[in-house]
């Protein structure tokens, strides 16, 4: 326990450390099944390959996770093993550790952190999940540290075109009334993302990704080289 202790303590401080600097992040939010695990996999890749050296981190809550966990255990599921709001904190406390692993991880290696989810996606969780005011304002002050990115891309998909894909890939399921307030909740939520049509084929999406997200990676080269 007291190991666990120092280690969320260190990850803390490092996390700190980043809120004061330009940490370059990209972040894909957007409802499930809304293409943000391609897309930020095609985007790292592409980073890459213009010879910007970047790093994808896959931020999940844990929801299948312990969803299965409650299968294993005989409950239909996590919400059944440890109450809404109990799935809703341990939600929160995996996404933090996440998103600060993806953080560290990139800055450790001078990357840019491509995110698949990031700060907004629990804030939407808590809402369209019912978790109540009180633990929105903690989540909001925990993750207040959390550098903002340079560009959050909201990934806009019909909830119903959303519902389809997510039956397609066949490894999880999600009620359309949950993808219906979730959508809103992101319209609520985000203030300064940029929003990109995900409804059309995969290559369509990533270079509309693409083109939102070059012009500042290239102003922050210019920054970098002094030329700005
Ligand atoms: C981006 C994209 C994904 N898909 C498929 C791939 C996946 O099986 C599914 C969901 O994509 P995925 O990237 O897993 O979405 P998210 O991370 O937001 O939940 O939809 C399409 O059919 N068309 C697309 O344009």
């Amino acid at each position: 326990m007291t190991a666990l202790w120092i280690t969320l303590w260190r990850v803390q401080g490092s996390v700190w450390c980043m809120a004061g600097t330009s940490a370059a992040v990209i972040a894909l939010v957007g409802i499930d099944g809304s293409g943000k695990t391609t897309q930020a996999v095609r985007l790292a890749a592409a980073l890459c390959a213009a010879g910007i050296t970047a790093r994808y981190g896959p931020n999940p809550g844990g929801r299948r996770f312990l969803g299965r966990v409650a299968r294993r255990l005989g409950r239909p599921d996590a919400i059944a093993l440890v109450g809404r709001r109990g799935l809703l904190l341990i939600e929160a406390v995996l996404r933090w550790l996440a998103i600060a692993r993806s953080l560290v991880a990139a800055r450790l290696t001078g990357r840019i952190a491509v995110m698949d989810r990031y700060t907004p996606c629990q804030l939407v969780s808590i809402r369209a999940h019912g978790g109540g005011d009180r633990l929105e304002r903690l989540v909001r002050a925990a993750y207040a540290p959390f550098p903002r990115p340079a560009v959050i891309i909201f990934l806009d998909v019909p909830p119903g075109l959303a519902y389809d894909r997510i039956e397609q890939r066949g490894d999880d399921h999600e009620d359309i009334e949950y993808l219906n307030v979730s959508h809103a909740a992101y319209k609520d939520v985000l203030s300064d993302a940029v929003h990109v049509d995900g409804t059309g084929d995969p290559d369509t999406v990533a270079q509309a990704v693409w083109a939102a997200v070059w012009p500042g990676i290239e102003h922050g080269l210019a920054v970098d080289a002094g030329q700005s």
